[in-house]
């Protein structure tokens, strides 16, 4: 199959375009048939079209590359088709036209008067076998209806379909023209009944669709069928902006109706591509006058050729691409024109007598009745007067076609509903996501506030004394004023009271420390297990905030719960220990936590070497530099905590969860759960250690829900027995719960132990359970399902394609990607948290609600008083 001609067409710049701008182009030249361009955005596209005829081409290269051809056939008793198509002021009617159909300079004249003299000289030289007869209509869609430019008395023509002729227009004027003179006086004198007005883009501008419709007649003996091939030349108004064009009443209305039956045959043309390309579809050929005529050219009946006219200039930048882009769909229409065998009705002599018109009418009325009842018959006959669809209807067939009419503009009417529809529940869809994720962040944050709230004081006093009974403690707490500066340290518990002089307004920050030390796994691992054994984390880890290209070395998307606690006590994030890269800091704190790291001694098969006995040690190596470069008088006070940090710093631990859901490889629960005293003794072992070198505040972090990680879902819970109503798997929660429950009593049994120190056990459990359990209502669509992971649903995680990794899989190279929005989800790469799902927790932990103690009643009390 054939496709249609579409080729470009650039006019000159005009005055007023060089006026305004000078000589820049939109366009650059690449070949004959390609060319790159810039719209006003800068963006580049490169366009090919079949020919590309820039600034500089000439009438007679058009007339030759698109319609000689198709003149050729036309006599042939082939259909062929040309139509101008563009912005207004583009170049259409001169393309077709030239300056005036009459001129007679042989460089300016325009595609119809070729064609015509195309047509002719056809004839002429077959004039030895064959007779031909050219017969001319001329017709233009005006708001809507059909007139015929031969005879302006026929203001509203029918347009109709016969199974033999195609589509016809139901009594047009027919013209004989038997030369080349007497076509183009007709031509002449029809342009001149055109409806132009005058637009701020065209003085001259074409308010109609302009029809010139050739009928090739090849003339035949006695009894033989005649042949005739129909040319059609459109010159289509201009497509327009209306504010551009300045349009206001009825040329506004003009402007509308030239733009709604463009509109028609854009979407004629998408529906034909969609059909071409093998999908059945409604063609609506039906919604438009100009779509129902152009039904043969466009449906495959015919050759036809776009030439798709712009102007080069970078003002009309936006309209030409839409042109552009309009060519670029119609190529992909294919076309089967056929040979015609179009009987003219004059050849057509031992047919059946028509129906005299009143016999039509009784034969239509017949068959109305029998398809509806009276009172439908009414309402159609009001229906097709009120869509000019049909008026008087002569013959049966008219019935037919004007139901034709009126099911498929219902049927374009309802696909225009269900796409309204569609794209109305879309927009509702993004709308309903934003309004989720802000009620989400609304609630991170509420719960941010509580935990302020929670672990704060305010005092508020206009004047006078402020006597306050500080009876909530926090380690910390900030109380700024705006005005002045000094600050006062208590170190203790108890009740103040200040005396000041001027309107006080004191506000609290959340509590902190000058530094913490934190032990743990891949929870709170901000780059060591990367630093110790060198491998990076691939993108996207880290991207929602770190931002590419670092991926700052957390197993997760964005932030840990550790760094939202340091930010919360206002201290930077933590520095991996073996980080040598960038000069870390290590002023307030260091992190020794790995991934993968265990509590007890790591094996063969373990991941990290860094085991909780090893970080203790790497923790003592660390204090013993610093006190070894400070006893020095190296004091490197950005870099390096003061020796009081040691004993005033957070000692802060998550590890343990790598105990128990690496042992469920290879042992059964009972042997696990027989395993945590063990453990939870060689855990003792590394505080008491820590404590013996003085620290003295410590915060110990549960164990999660392991069961509820994607990895372990996707491992041992493929039988659905063994998943808890939240989906996670029975055994490796029970183990967990085990686990906190003897964590939890250690955790006391040192509090009493270390009576000047302070032991926090903080239920990271029941915070995340509680999370994955209500997921929806804390802003969350995916409880289990990981975010960055390969497989899709239910749980995209395969333990062969990691998050980031690409591989080959049967053959195919696969990556496991990112999802696209991470605060959806919980579970970041089916074993780690997402940012959203850390801060959300972290929140919650800074209520103090989950702490036990609560942070109000053992913390040791430091009030720092900045005023
Ligand atoms: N290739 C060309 N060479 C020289 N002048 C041209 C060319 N194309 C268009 N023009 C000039 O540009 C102006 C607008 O062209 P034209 O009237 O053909 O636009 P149009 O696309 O038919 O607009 P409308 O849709 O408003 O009728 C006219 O003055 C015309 O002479």
């Amino acid at each position: 199959m054939a496709s249609m001609t579409i080729c470009a067409r650039f006019r000159p710049l005009s005055s007023k375009e060089r006026r305004d701008h000078g000589d820049a182009v939109c366009i650059q030249h690449v070949d004959s048939e390609t060319f790159s361009f810039k719209d006003e955005k800068d963006e580049e596209f490169t366009f090919s079209f079949d020919k590309v005829f820039y600034e500089k081409s000439e009438q007679a290269q058009v007339y030759e590359f698109l319609a000689s051809p198709i003149v050729r056939d036309a006599v042939d008793a082939i259909n062929g088709t040309i139509v101008t198509y563009g912005q207004t002021g583009a170049g259409k009617t001169y393309s077709m036209e030239g300056p005036s159909i009459l001129v007679r300079d042989e460089q300016k004249r325009g595609l119809l008067p070729r064609v015509v003299e195309g047509l002719f000289d056809c004839i002429k030289s077959s004039e030895r076998t064959m007779k031909h007869s050219i017969k001319l209509s001329m017709v233009e869609i005006y708001m809507e209806r059909v007139r015929d430019l031969f005879d302006l008395a026929k203001v509203n023509i029918q347009i109709k379909e016969s199974k033999s002729q195609g589509i016809l227009l139901n009594g047009v004027t027919e013209i004989s023209v038997s030369s080349p003179a007497e076509a183009l006086q007709s031509l002449s004198n029809g342009i001149a009944n055109r409806a132009v007005g005058e637009t701020q883009m065209n003085v001259s501008s074409s308010r109609s669709h302009c029809i010139y419709i050739f009928t090739v007649q090849q003339e035949v003996k006695k009894d033989e069928r005649s042949k005739a091939g129909k040319l059609i030349l459109v010159d289509l108004a201009g497509s327009e902006k209306v504010e551009k064009t300045g349009a206001e009443g009825k040329v506004l209305e003009e402007a509308k109706t030239i733009n709604k039956s463009l509109s028609a045959l854009g979407n004629v043309i998408n529906a034909l591509t969609c059909w071409s390309s093998g999908k059945a579809n409604h063609i609506p050929f039906r919604d438009s006058k100009l779509t129902r005529i152009l039904q043969d050219s466009l449906g495959g009946n015919s050759r036809t050729a776009l030439l798709c006219c712009c102007s080069p200039s970078p003002s009309n930048a936006l309209e030409s691409l839409s042109t552009l882009r309009f060519g670029m769909r119609a190529k992909h229409i294919k076309m089967s024109p056929r040979l015609k065998g179009n009987e003219d009705k004059s050849a057509k002599k031992n047919g059946p007598p028509s129906p005299t018109k009143d016999e039509s009418c009784e034969i239509i009325l017949e068959m109305l009745r029998e398809r509806f009842d009276a009172e439908d018959v009414k309402l159609l006959e009001e229906l097709f007067t009120l869509s000019g669809i049909l008026f008087d209807p002569s013959s049966p067939e008219e019935v037919d076609s004007a139901l034709a009419d009126v099911t498929s503009q219902t049927i374009t009417l309802l696909q225009q509903a269900v796409e309204d529809l569609a794209s109305t529940v879309e927009e509702l869809k993004r709308e309903n996501k934003a309004l989720k994720n802000e009620l989400a962040a609304a609630k991170r944050s509420d719960a941010q506030s509580e935990a302020a709230e929670d672990t704060s004081i305010v005092l508020h006093k206009p004047s006078g004394i402020i006597s306050s009974v500080v009876s909530r403690v926090s380690p910390i707490i900030f109380i700024t004023r705006h005005y002045c500066h000094c600050s006062v340290e208590l170190s203790e518990k108890h009740v103040f009271e200040y005396w000041v002089q001027r309107d006080l307004e004191l506000k609290y920050e959340i509590f902190s420390y000058p530094a913490v030390f934190n032990f743990g796994d891949s929870n709170s691992d901000t780059g060591e297990l990367g630093a110790g054994l060198g491998f990076n984390l691939p993108l996207p880890y880290g991207q929602t905030y770190f931002k590419p290209p670092s991926s700052s070395g957390r197993p997760c998307d964005g932030r840990l719960i550790v760094d939202f606690l340091m930010d919360a006590m206002e201290l930077p994030f933590l520095n991996a220990y073996l980080d040598s890269v960038g000069l870390p800091s290590f002023k307030n704190g260091c992190n020794f936590a790995a991934a993968g790291s265990t509590i007890l001694p790591a094996t063969a098969t373990s991941i990290s070497p860094f085991s909780f006995g090893v970080q203790v040690s790497q923790f003592f190596r660390f204090k013993a530099k610093v006190l070894e470069l400070l006893a020095e008088g190296k004091s490197f006070p950005k870099y390096l905590p003061t020796e009081d940090f040691f004993a005033k710093g957070l000692y802060m631990f998550d590890i343990g969860q790598n105990d128990l859901a690496g042992a469920f490889y290879s042992k059964s629960l009972d042997e696990i759960l027989a395993s945590i005293p063990t453990i939870l003794t060689e855990f003792e072992t590394g505080v008491k250690r820590l404590y013996d070198q003085g620290g003295r505040n410590f915060w110990i972090h549960n164990t999660g829900p392991l069961g509820c990680l994607t990895q372990n879902v996707a491992k041992f819970g493929t039988d659905p027995s063994k998943l808890d109503e939240q989906g996670c798997v029975s055994d490796h929660n029970q183990a967990a719960k085990l686990f906190n429950l003897q964590l939890h009593a250690l955790t006391k049994k040192l509090q009493d132990q270390y009576s000047n120190s302070s032991v926090i056990y903080v239920d990271i459990f029941s915070i995340k359970s509680e999370l994955i359990s209500n997921y929806s209502k804390n802003g969350f669509e995916q409880p289990i399902m990981a975010c960055c992971g390969y497989g899709g649903p239910p749980l995209n995680y395969d333990s062969h394609i990691t998050c980031g990794q690409t591989k080959t899989l049967n053959g195919t190279n696969v990556t496991a990607k990112g999802c696209t929005d991470s605060s959806d989800y919980i579970s970041w790469d089916g074993i780690h948290y997402t940012e959203a799902a850390n801060q959300y927790v972290s929140s919650k932990i800074l209520t103090g609600k989950y702490s036990d103690p609560p942070f109000s009643d053992k913390m040791p009390f430091l009030l720092k008083l900045k005023f």
